[in-house]
């Protein structure tokens, strides 16, 4: 199933958390890293394991370790950044490509303003990370911009999602995972999820909280 609403305490705990108005910049980033962390978990519960004897402390011992498939993370500029930590805390070999998007916030639409991926992008999963899914607009350009590059296997991590925006993700690219803390009502005249979490990319970096 490409969308996957992760129903797990932990997670709904923590998305819970994040929804107050009167949350602390170090609060709202601490959850993010945390969510980034609990989110790589599930997006990748399906790795293959290869069967290995390796020299134990008793002696011979099989174990499993994951086979081959190497990992690039893809934050989305700015927000993005705020889940990194959390994700690269159970892939900390994960190779980075970094994806500048910018929404503008009166048509939109979103424009690329950085490209920075790593090679062999056809032998790695791709974990897209982005706090907000509203539109689906910045999602869309980054998986188009990979799929060019050589990816085949793209996956989501998000933290709250619009349902408007994963339709048109899906329809755009029906072969990527979205895994997500929660699909939230809808978007509201400015594009802005509910009842969402406000601006994430602000308030990770504590720049001017708009009125959304
Ligand atoms: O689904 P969409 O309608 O494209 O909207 C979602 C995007 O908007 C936000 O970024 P923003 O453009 O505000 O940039 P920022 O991360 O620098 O704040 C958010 O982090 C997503 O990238
Ligand atoms: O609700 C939204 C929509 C786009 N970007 C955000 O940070 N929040
Ligand atoms: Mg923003």
């Amino acid at each position: 199933m490409p969308i996957h609403e992760v129903k797990h305490p932990l997670i709904q705990h923590k998305i819970g958390l994040m929804r107050r108005a009167d949350i602390s910049t170090k609060n709202f980033r601490e959850l993010a890293q945390e969510l980034g962390t609990l989110l790589t978990y599930e997006a990748t519960k399906d790795m293959t394991l290869k069967k290995q004897e390796i020299d134990g402390w008793a002696g011979p011992v099989t174990v499993e370790q994951i086979q081959g498939k190497k990992v690039t993370i893809v934050p989305i500029l700015r927000a993005g950044i705020g889940m990194l930590d959390g994700v690269l805390a159970l892939l900390p070999a994960a190779r980075v490509s970094v994806v500048g998007q910018i929404r503008n916030e009166e048509t939109l639409e979103a424009t690329t303003y950085m490209e920075k991926l790593v090679g062999e992008l056809d032998q790695r999963m791709a974990l897209i990370i982005d706090p907000m899914l509203a539109t689906g607009g910045s999602i869309i350009s980054t998986i188009n911009l990979l799929k060019k590059a050589g990816s085949t296997d793209i996956r989501a991590l998000i933290l709250v999602a619009a349902p408007e925006g994963v339709k048109r993700v899906l329809a755009a690219h029906p072969d990527v995972s979205i895994y997500t803390a929660s699909i939230d009502d809808g978007l509201n005249e400015k594009g802005y999820i509910l009842p969402g979490l406000g601006d994430a990319g602000d308030k990770i970096f504590g720049t001017k909280q708009k009125d959304v």
